[in-house]
């Protein structure tokens, strides 16, 4: 049986993928094979050794040690573009919120709770009204930082609101491009893009080169009735800059899905409770990707949506037994690894190995079963950071 802990509320359409009698399931698994979270923070968590994969049941990695999890052959994977959409409609709701006196109004309308009469409340809504008047989407500019699955989704609904949309992204992905129209201006920095537009979207990666991408400097470019959106994370807007800004007339207003502490109550602020991605859509989207991938990855060895293993996927041949490893990206490991089966007369049918950054990744497919002691050799193979049989 593999063993799988859960962390956070992961769609039961996702864990009902882990047929019952191959895998158990739940908060508690005491020596999991594999963990799948959402947001849960993973880096003060001390994870049994068993662990052999991570499944994030969404997009962001930045709540997963992933470093610390490579050095010792762990493989994390995410879900993405499974709950883009949900994030995108959350955006466009962002922006209407800040463009149009939605929130204030009906605050107003709640004070009127002692009106009994109808004609009284309509003559006095109709004078009234004129405090909550706003401006339309349609021919402002958008500025989106970070085009991949949202931002490409947020960049192609802006255009169809009639919105003039800038982005800037300096590793877009060539799946990324084909996704995104060619009417989105593509712009050189992030200060020619803040300077010009009058909403800027933010969906990038919390990254130690995106952190704070958001604070005085950047933010003295702007203009000063603009509004700022970041459904991406906390990390990526330094919140006391943006405050000093919005009381200074700096900054029109901060829509956010990551309230903190300095934001609470500020009225030129709207702060949601991390909800970009809670929808019931987006909920199973991302539990069947992840669930589809750790399956994948436990019962074949393959690797895909990995965010710190190369992509690695062999079809189960006509091998008796496959073996994966994980070793340290430096020369001469294959060859090694190979002279244990050559010496053992173990025939290899069929294999593939990949390598990303500082590490390698090997499926190899044997005529049958090597015997515990090839099994140790491999292992002690110099630089083989971890090996099963499956
Ligand atoms: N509020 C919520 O519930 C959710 C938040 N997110 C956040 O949104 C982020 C983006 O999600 P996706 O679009 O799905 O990821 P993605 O990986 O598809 O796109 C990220 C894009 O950012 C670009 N990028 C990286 N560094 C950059 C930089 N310094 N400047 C400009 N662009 C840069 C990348 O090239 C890539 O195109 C996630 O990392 C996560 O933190 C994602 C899903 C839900
Ligand atoms: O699972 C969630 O609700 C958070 C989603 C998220 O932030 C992400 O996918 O990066």
């Amino acid at each position: 049986m593999y063993q799988i802990r859960t962390y956070n509320k992961i769609s039961d359409k996702g864990l009902s993928r882990f047929s019952k009698d191959q895998y158990n399931v739940g908060e508690d698994v005491g020596q999991p094979d594999a963990v799948i979270l959402r947001s849960q923070k993973l880096h003060n968590e001390p994870l049994p050794e068993s662990v052999l994969g991570v499944a994030r049941a969404g997009a962001g990695v930045n709540n997963v040690p992933v470093e610390e999890y490579t050095k010792k052959g762990i493989v994390v994977f995410n879900t993405p573009g499974a709950n883009a959409n949900a994030v995108k409609e959350l955006v466009l709701a962002g922006m209407l919120l800040g463009s149009r006196g939605i929130l204030q109004g009906k605050d107003y309308v709640n004070t009127l709770g002692d009106m009994t009469d109808a004609g009284e409340m309509s003559k006095l809504l109709e004078a009234e009204k004129k405090r909550f008047a706003g401006s339309e989407l349609a021919g402002k500019k958008l500025g989106i930082i970070g085009l991949g699955a949202i931002g490409s989704m947020v960049a192609n609904a802006a255009l169809a609101l009639d919105m003039e949309v800038l982005g800037f992204d300096p590793a877009l992905s060539v799946e990324a491009a084909w996704r995104l129209s060619s009417n989105v201006r593509r712009m050189e920095s992030v200060q020619a893009l803040l300077s010009q537009v009058d909403y800027v979207s933010l969906h990038v990666p919390a990254i130690e080169a995106t952190r704070n991408l958001i604070n005085a400097e950047t933010l003295s470019v702007m203009k000063p009735n603009a509004v700022i959106l970041n459904f991406a994370r906390e990390a990526i807007v330094d919140a006391s800059a943006v405050v000093e800004a919005l009381n200074a007339g700096k900054l029109g207003q901060y829509i956010c899905d990551f309230p903190e502490p300095c934001l609470i109550g500020h009225d030129k602020v709207v702060a949601l409770p991390h909800i970009g991605a809670s929808t019931a859509e987006a909920e199973e989207n991302c539990a069947v990707m992840a669930a589809n991938q750790l399956m994948d990855f436990l019962e074949n060895g393959n690797i895909v949506n990995s965010v710190n293993f190369p992509h690695t996927v062999m079809a189960r041949g006509e091998g008796g037994c496959r073996i994966t490893f994980t070793n340290e990206n430096v020369s001469g490991v294959l060859g090694n690894v190979l002279s244990v089966f050559a010496a053992n007369n173990v025939n290899v049918i069929d294999m593939v190995n990949k390598s990303r950054n500082d590490v390698a990744y090997n499926i190899l497919d044997l005529a049958e079963k090597p015997s515990e002691d090839v099994i140790a050799a491999l292992k002690a193979v110099e630089h083989v950071i971890s090996l099963r049989v499956i």
